[in-house]
């Protein structure tokens, strides 16, 4: 049986793709399970086949062996102990299959040509799988799950009901229209294909064949391409920065472990990054259990009729943004280009264009900022208020024990999305605060919490806090700040039912001060650090401080905290002698990792 495709002499940053050498013969190895379960068993058999038949091609041997999982369908298990940086895998490029292939393919290359690589490769899945036993590639394709639980094979009525007022409901119909665009263009051009079996060609099938595509091709950024790689597509998802590439030098596909794995572990590689929520229930058909990498996107253009439009245009382009821009949206962060693009958009006078910087979160003026964030906070409001539900109808959903499937990962998505919205107008409100207000003559804008301002600056500048005034102070800038949020909520129109549990405060002022989510946090924290003679530790919503009397505020927990004193974030705090809040080191690295989103 012939495995390899012919050589290739197409290349990638110098490197040829296939390199086409023969593999060397290896003993045959028995697949064991580590945890069998029921499920999938005829592809777990199909799986043995593959394993036996890629050896006999002379395919390495893995630490590796296909497993069963209840949940999970096939994965894979580590057979020896693995350290942190061990290769997992290592597949020679020869044994996978890419553009490259689809592009030499003797029956569908000149269908496929000019194509999304994902749509040659369903192509070639669908003509291989046609071929059954006459395929060179059978034991392999014979693995594939006939379908996948992504959005896209979802019917109609289930994708109306379940993900209105999610952002997946209009990505689904989008890639749905373009599928079946594709779908046309290529029955056209297959028609006079004698050897492409057009009877089985519908769209059904092709939908399938493309979502099974989507759930199992890897992109390897080092070779910028797609590869559908035998043994690396049967390994499952976890969160973490173990990704599957391209090793350039070896002419191999690797998965090096972030972790340690005893020998019968499941071994995980983090699926693609950079996805949003519902992206990743599209592709993969189930969501991602942490909340690291949730976001959605919202976009930002320019003011239709602005005069100062071509320039903001050309601004735009030298830092490599479109008219209109896609920015993600995450949990506790945005990208401070998302403030810098909208600011821009909102200039009116080009003597502010020097103001504008895309690599700090630099306010232009008051005014600007002002509509800045009003306009942001309105599109969260939108999107926010395109699903009659709230977050607790959302929660009280997936309390049911009596879910489907899609309708539990709907509702997750979806109350995924609203916390995104709700922690991001949470933001913004936070940076208006001290703009929001009356105009004053001078043209600026008073700053309502002034009076808030001015009494804490006061207390800072004191070396010692008497118990009773800070407790005092506690009490009266707790209903002050709820006061003033319930107003805002109000005069925004939105539901304050909520805002008295997010400040609701232990009256004992107990070690946990559950003091929610909005406020002045600086001052909470300062608050708190006086109030306490010992180390505090304080509870901010989900997130976690050590707060140690006269000495700095640390994130102990790895998300980024956004401790926001009326825009002014902690570490800016740092300057005034008194107030020595800041971002742990730890934190601080953390922040650096994530180039993809700033503190709020
Ligand atoms: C590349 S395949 C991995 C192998 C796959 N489990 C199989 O049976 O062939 C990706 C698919 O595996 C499943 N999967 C992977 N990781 C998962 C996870 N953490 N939770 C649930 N399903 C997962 C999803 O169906 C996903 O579309």
């Amino acid at each position: 049986m012939e495995l390899l495709a012919p050589p290739s002499l197409v290349g990638f940053r110098g490197v040829a793709w296939k390199c086409g050498a023969k593999p060397r013969r290896l003993l045959p190895r028995t697949v064991w399970l580590c945890r069998a379960s029921i499920v999938d068993e005829e592809r777990l058999d199909a799986a043995r086949d593959m394993t036996k038949w890629l050896q006999e091609q002379g395919f390495p041997q893995q630490p590796l062996l296909v497993s069963s999982f209840e949940d999970k369908g096939l994965g894979c298990c580590a057979t020896r102990d693995l350290q942190a940086g061990d290769a997992a895998l290592s597949i020679p490029e020869n044994f996978t299959v890419t553009a490259v292939d689809v592009a030499n393919h003797p029956v569908i290359s000149s269908a496929a040509e000019g194509r999304d690589e994902l749509v040659g490769l369903a192509l070639w899945l669908m003509y291989e799988q046609e071929r059954s036993q006459d395929s060179p590639w059978y034991p392999y394709v014979k693995v594939f799950p006939a379908s996948t639980l992504s959005l896209l094979l979802w019917e109609q009525e289930e994708q109306e009901e379940l993900l209105r007022g999610s952002s997946a409901l209009a990505k689904v119909k989008d890639q749905l229209t373009s599928l079946r665009q594709t779908f046309d263009a290529l029955k056209d051009t297959l028609k006079d294909n004698k050897d492409f079996p057009m009877e089985k060609f519908t769209f059904s099938a092709f939908k399938t064949a493309f979502s099974v595509v989507l759930s199992r091709a890897v992109y390897l950024p080092s070779a910028e391409l797609f590869a559908l790689v035998p043994f690396g597509d049967l390994i499952n998802h976890e969160s973490s920065r173990s990704l599957l590439d391209y090793d350039i030098e070896e002419q191999k596909v690797k998965l090096a472990v972030d972790k340690r794995y005893k020998k019968g572990d499941q071994v995980f590689a983090s699926y693609a990054q950079n996805l949003t929520s519902a992206d990743f229930l599209i592709r993969y058909g189930f969501l991602d259990e942490s909340d690291e990498n949730d976001c959605i996107e919202i976009e930002v253009g320019l003011v239709s009729g602005d005069s100062l439009a071509p320039l903001k245009r050309e601004i735009l382009q030298e830092v490599g943004l479109t008219v209109p821009q896609k920015f993600p949206l995450y949990l506790n962060r945005f990208p401070t280009q998302l403030l810098t693009y909208t600011r821009l958009a909102r200039i009116q006078d080009s003597g502010l264009f020097a103001k504008i910087t895309f690599e700090k979160d630099l306010i232009v003026s008051q005014t600007n900022e002002y509509e800045t964030l009003m306009l942001l906070m309105a599109d969260c409001r939108t999107k926010l208020l395109s699903s009659s539900d709230t977050m607790e109808d959302e929660m009280q959903t997936l309390r049911r024990k009596n879910l489907s499937y899609k309708q539990r990962v709907a509702a997750q998505l979806r109350l995924k999305e609203k916390r995104i919205l709700t922690d991001t107008m949470s933001a913004l409100r936070n940076r208006l605060a001290p703009i929001r207000g009356i105009p004053t003559k001078s043209g600026n804008l008073k700053d309502p919490n002034s009076d808030i301002r001015e009494m804490f600056d006061m207390v800072e500048q004191r070396e010692v806090v008497n118990e009773t005034v800070s407790k005092g102070l506690l009490q009266w800038y707790c209903w002050m700040i709820l006061d003033r949020e319930r107003t805002m909520r109000l005069s925004m129109g939105l539901d304050c039912k909520h805002t008295s549990r997010q400040l609701g405060l232990k009256e004992s002022f107990g070690e946990e001060v559950d003091v929610g989510i909005s406020g002045k946090w600086a001052w909470q924290c300062f608050l708190i650090r006086h109030h306490h003679g010992k180390e505090t530790n304080a509870t901010i919503s989900t997130k976690s401080f050590n707060v140690n009397r006269g000495s700095q505020v640390s994130v102990t927990n790895r998300d980024e905290i956004a401790i926001d004193c009326g825009g002014t974030v902690v570490h800016e705090m740092s300057t005034k002698p008194k107030a020595q809040c800041n971002l742990s080191q730890q934190a601080a690295a953390e922040n650096k990792r994530k180039d993809n989103g700033r503190c709020h």
